[in-house]
């Protein structure tokens, strides 16, 4: 069965892509191993199958990253807030990678392991509704000060829209698009996924409207290279 439209996680190795995935798709969180190459899950969203795929961060793999994108619908970077290098990396490494998404592609920055840190119980206080399976036994000492801002990932989507020549006023608020999850408690875990398939179904209408040749469309190529090459002009 072929999907209708096709969501990617990336993101430096060690962030939780497989345990966000997995908590997701599975409803836990385990022991993971860093992963090899790529695989997917396939999600049944109303009448529409997304597959969602999980890769590797590591960087032997990296010359994968844009044949997962090929024509996805959406892209979910992912840091790790405890970890300043890791959304460094969403920039540095990870963003070009997506060329080869659609091209009305949505982005979503994700910050993960918030449990980690010392404004995990606030963060809970204030969210009621989004409270994890399991209350957590909260140890105030072996918590961290959060290393990366939600005001980081802000300041990353907006040069994502720079960077792809997108007006803030033609996609979805930049507020909206950053999250901050915890796969090892689910905090903000259906959340994030769920939140993205909703905005993933009228780019599917539009993929199928259109016929998958889309992304690969030689217009496409063409106005994409000159735009780049107005870039440096
Ligand atoms: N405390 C905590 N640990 C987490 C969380 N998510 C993942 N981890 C741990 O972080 C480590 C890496 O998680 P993975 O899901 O394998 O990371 P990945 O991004 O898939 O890494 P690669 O496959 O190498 O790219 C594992 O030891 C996980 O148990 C989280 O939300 N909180
Ligand atoms: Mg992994």
């Amino acid at each position: 069965m072929k999907p209708d439209g096709k969501v990617v996680l990336l993101g430096d190795m060690n962030v939780g892509k497989t345990s966000l995935l997995h908590r997701y798709m599975e409803r836990r969180f385990q022991d993971t191993i860093s992963t090899v190459g790529g695989a997917f899950y396939l999600k049944q969203w109303g009448p529409y199958n997304i597959s969602i795929w999980d890769t590797a961060g590591r960087e032997q793999f990296h010359g994968l990253g844009s044949m997962y994108c090929r024509g996805a619908a959406a892209v979910i970077l992912t840091y790790d807030v405890n970890n300043l290098q890791s959304l460094i990396e969403l920039e540095d490494r990870f963003l070009a990678l997506t060329d080869t998404a659609s091209t009305d592609c949505i982005f979503a920055i994700v910050g993960n392991k918030v449990d980690l840190t010392n404004e995990y119980a606030l963060l809970l206080e204030t969210e009621e509704e989004n409270r994890p399976e399991k209350p957590v036994t909260s140890c105030i000492s072996t918590k961290v000060q959060k290393q990366v801002h939600l005001d980081d990932a802000v300041a990353l989507y907006k040069k994502i829209l720079k960077y792809k020549m997108l007006d803030e006023k033609d996609v979805p608020a930049a507020e909206k698009m950053c999250f901050e999850t915890s796969a090892k408690t689910g905090y903000k875990v259906d959340y994030l996924f769920e939140t993205i398939f909703d905005m993933v179904v009228p780019i599917i209408l539009r993929q199928q409207a259109e016929g998958p040749l889309q992304t690969v469309d030689i217009t496409n190529y063409k106005s994409a290279k000159r735009t780049k090459s107005g870039c440096c002009a």
